[in-house]
């Protein structure tokens, strides 16, 4: 791939994804101060909770990639739809909306990017919200955005991210994962790095909050980079503070750390603990919410990532898409947990995947968890 290709796609997706971080580190401020009132989480169909964060930080990556690229050249494929917000009964919660998409939007030249002349209206913020409603598929060019990934994180003051891909002809050829709650690897400190992450469920002090960072990759360059995400009022420079990135060189099991979702509901906790019993794996389980777990294989904080959905889960490309990209250009191999590529080719979700996601920082261990996967599939209840 030539050299410049993509550079452009991915400096837009990293100083939108930087915004956007901004955003919810605000609106999370906001719903830790405050009890959580009905107006700002709604229960949708899935039983899973949206935010103004979500429908926010979708609005605003969706008007600035359409005004950057022109909302013609623009496909996105992202989690969340405007019919609840669209009900008169949610007229507070999409005044809501309409108040924290102007805010952030007002802000677009701190981070470099142009923003609107005026203040966007509510026809026009859920305008922006449903053009995001690409399928996708195997042909052209498709952003593909999970606004707020790990809402339940979110809610909680755990660990969530911000995740933007742009997909070409099914190829992840850019992937931006913001996590603001989630620091960059500090030299020294990687023992305090991981006690960060393990101590999942417990509320950050409010100082912590602002200690995240946003990890990119292109395809082909063979590198990730994180930067750590802007403080208050500062002005954004590229490449700010940009650090490479690179996966753990431990590929001795019992050194070794996996990472799981924290809901059982999302992932098989004892086959998983089955997998790595049998591998030797012998450090506990790190649970953490999100796309979070795909950044800590990249940076080198955990070695391995395992998710085992339910039977008929269908995996949706928006979960992973930035997330593989950026490990595997850190180095390290992401399959299903039959061995094989991820297919970004199927429109929303990953039709094809076969059981699982299994992400290592190198082939040797990843050889051995596919290995046993393959021995302890049929005894186990999946
Ligand atoms: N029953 C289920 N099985 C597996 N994954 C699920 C699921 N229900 C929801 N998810 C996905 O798991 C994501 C959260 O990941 P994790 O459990 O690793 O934190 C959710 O993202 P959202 O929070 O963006 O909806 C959602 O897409
Ligand atoms: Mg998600």
């Amino acid at each position: 791939m030539e050299k410049e290709k993509y550079s452009e796609e991915l400096n837009v997706a990293v100083r939108v994804v930087h915004m956007a971080c901004g955003l919810c580190q605000k609106v999370q401020k906001g719903l830790l101060g405050n009890a959580l009132d009905d107006d700002e989480v709604k229960s949708k169909d899935d039983d899973s909770l949206v935010t103004i964060a979500d429908w926010s930080v979708q609005a605003t990556v969706s008007w600035i990639l359409s005004n950057t690229f022109g909302s013609e050249n623009v496909s996105i494929v992202a989690e969340e739809d405007v019919q609840t917000l669209s009900k008169p009964e949610s007229a507070g919660l999409l005044g809501k909306v309409v108040s924290t998409v102007n805010e952030c939007l007002a802000q677009a030249s701190r981070y470099g990017l142009e923003g609107p002349d005026k203040t966007l209206g509510p026809s026009e913020i859920l305008e922006a919200i449903s053009r995001c409603n690409s399928n996708g598929g195997p042909l052209g060019r498709h952003w593909v955005l999970d606004p707020v990934d790990g809402t339940l994180g979110f809610v909680r003051g755990g660990q969530y991210a911000v995740a933007l891909a742009l997909i070409d002809n099914a190829e992840v050829v850019v992937g931006v994962l913001g996590c603001p709650n989630y620091h960059m690897k500090r030299d020294r400190h990687n023992k305090q790095q991981q006690n960060h992450i393990s101590s999942e469920v417990s509320v950050p002090s409010p100082d912590m909050l602002e200690e995240g960072c946003v990890m990119y990759s292109k395809k082909g360059t063979g590198e990730a980079w994180v930067q750590p995400t802007v403080y208050g009022d500062s002005k954004y420079e590229w490449p700010n503070f940009a650090k490479q990135v690179r996966v753990s060189p431990i590929d001795d099991p019992a050194l070794a750390t996996f990472c799981e979702p924290v809901e059982r509901a999302n992932s098989n906790h004892s086959f998983a603990a089955g997998l790595a019993s049998s591998v030797g794996l012998r450090n506990k389980p790190l649970r953490v919410y999100s796309m979070v777990k795909y950044a800590a294989i990249a940076q080198g904080d955990a070695e391995i990532f395992m998710k085992f959905a339910r039977a008929g889960y269908k995996e949706k490309i928006w979960d992973h898409a930035a997330g593989v990209l950026i490990v595997q250009e850190a180095g390290g191999v992401v399959t299903d947990a039959g061995g094989r590529s991820l297919d970004f080719s199927k429109g929303m979700y990953l039709e094809s995947l076969d059981r699982g996601i299994v992400a290592c920082s190198g082939t040797k261990l990843h050889e051995k968890l596919i290995g046993a996967v393959y021995a302890s599939w049929e005894s186990s209840s999946l």
